[in-house]
């Protein structure tokens, strides 16, 4: 902005500068005083008045300030700082700026003079926030070591915070956990967070998926055999689960899978912390932390005979219970990112979601959980070379999700509910044409994304 664009009239513009913290010194190009601010006094202990009109030289000659800057300046015809003593015995960086005619010849030179101390002041609170932003650093860093911050972990909504919390309380302390939810829901996850947040962190982590190995083999799986104890198997006997678990955590996955026989074994385990192998006579004691984990309702197994309720009683000391997915919809965007870029980054690629392929993903209902959500995202990401998924990109039993949900509705129907059903539906279905995404219609119907997604999944049979 020139001068004469300036909205600032001359009184203004004094204001600024008699007020301006920091000396302001204008000479002449012959280096006579013009202008110099209050903020002069501090320096050299006069009022403005008494050094308009003095020249470099006898400012100079009174050692005002020194070394004098005026006379390099008028010699180098460019901007100068120099580091300078004042008659005060105060130390000031005075940085002097010419100032030219259009011409090209010296008009003003004009000086922005500033107390070292003070420069040394805002060094040390340029230090002292380093200090701060280091101190944050290692805060974060607790934090991540400490709290949720996990990166194999996403956790936004409040159900699962709350979960978390809970995990943080209960991972200190050394009793049994059972983990329950649904298949996919990160039961393995959280016992390994748990596991990481505990004094046995540094310990192994161990996982038995008992439902995968058959009944036979689970028993010397879990706690290894003596030698000699089956033809054919390893002559000098093989060292069982629990005992490679010293230590750190036993993750006995899928529970309710293991046979009555074997429950009574555990439940000796968890005891009296010891056990036999298969075929041996010493005992052996047991350092891990037993966590478990079922989808099963142990309720109802206990209730069938199925499961020993001894062993349920002891094994639910904690019990945490993960909710599906479809109870924690403010987890869903966060995990559809975190795989996109899991994927991206594995295939070297890197995609996008259209909002209204995002907006079918965001109201599935995933009765396959997190591991759903996981495999059809790697999926979409190998299948896509275009880097944009879209709508028809999505498994047509996804899409159909915006389909053909049959609402019930009789056009003929003149109750009052009927009535003012099929308004709720015109509505639905106007503003769904015109915003395409839950999130639109949520705000122009003035509710909440969840409700836009049933209405949207209720009353729009036909996508656009
Ligand atoms: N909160 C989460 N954040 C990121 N990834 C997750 C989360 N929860 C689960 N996953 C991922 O989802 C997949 C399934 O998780 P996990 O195996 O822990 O589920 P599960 O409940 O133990 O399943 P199952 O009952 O079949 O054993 C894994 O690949 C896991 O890494």
């Amino acid at each position: 902005m020139n001068s004469s664009s300036c909205p600032l009239d001359r009184e203004t513009l004094l204001k600024i500068l008699d007020h301006s913290y920091d000396e302001i010194f204008v000479t002449d190009k012959n280096g006579v005083t013009i202008y110099v601010n209050p903020a002069c006094q501090r320096n050299y202990g006069v009022v403005p008045e008494g050094l308009i009109g003095q020249t470099a030289g006898q400012m100079a000659l009174e050692r005002y300030c020194f070394p004098p800057i005026t006379p390099i300046i008028l010699q180098e015809k460019q901007r100068v700082t120099l580091e300078q003593e004042t008659i005060t015995g105060r130390r000031i960086v005075t940085t002097a700026e010419p100032v030219f005619s259009e011409n090209g010849d010296l008009e003003l030179i004009i000086m922005n003079v500033r107390d070292i101390y003070q420069i040394n002041e805002v060094k040390h609170d340029i230090a002292q926030t380093l200090e701060l932003v280091d101190k944050y650093k290692e805060e974060v860093e607790l934090l991540r070591r400490k709290e949720f911050i996990n990166h194999n972990l996403v956790a936004r909504d409040k159900a699962m915070l709350d979960l978390l919390e809970l995990v943080q309380r209960i991972a200190p302390v050394e009793s049994n956990v059972l983990i329950l939810g649904e298949s996919g829901t990160g039961k393995g996850v959280i016992a390994k967070h748990i596991h990481k947040l505990s004094s046995r962190k540094d310990g192994p982590f161990i996982t038995i998926n008992c439902a995968a190995i058959p009944d036979q083999l689970l028993e010397s799986e879990l706690f290894g055999y003596a030698s000699g104890t089956f033809t054919g198997a390893d002559k000098k006997g093989k060292i069982g689960l629990i005992e490679l678990a010293t230590g750190g955590s036993l993750f006995l996955d899928e529970i309710a899978e293991i046979p009555l026989g074997l429950q009574a074994k555990i439940l000796h385990v968890i005891q009296e912390y010891k056990y036999s192998p298969v075929g041996g006579r010493e005992s052996k004691s047991v350092d891990c932390r037993i966590i478990a984990a079922t989808n099963s309702d142990l309720n109802e197994a206990v209730k069938a005979g199925k499961f020993r309720a001894d062993l349920y009683y002891r094994l639910n000391v904690i019990e945490l219970e993960i909710p599906p997915l479809r109870k924690r919809l403010g987890d869903i965007l966060p995990l559809i990112y975190f795989f996109l870029n899991k994927y991206d980054k594995k295939y070297k690629t890197a995609h996008q979601f259209t909002q209204d392929c995002l907006d079918v993903l965001l109201q599935h209902q995933w009765p396959g959980n997190i591991r759903e959500l996981e495999h059809l995202v790697e999926r979409l990401v190998i299948t896509n070379p275009e880097g944009i998924i879209k709508l028809m990109d999505l498994p047509k039993s996804l899409r159909n999700d915006l389909h053909g949900v049959d609402t019930g509705l009789n056009i003929r129907d003149f109750s009052l509910a009927g009535a003012l059903q099929e308004v709720e539906k015109n509505l639905v279905i106007d503003a769904y044409k015109q915003y395409k995404t839950t999130y639109k219609v949520a705000e122009s119907l003035q509710v909440s994304q969840s409700t836009a997604w049933r209405l949207i999944s209720k009353y729009v049979h036909e996508l656009p």
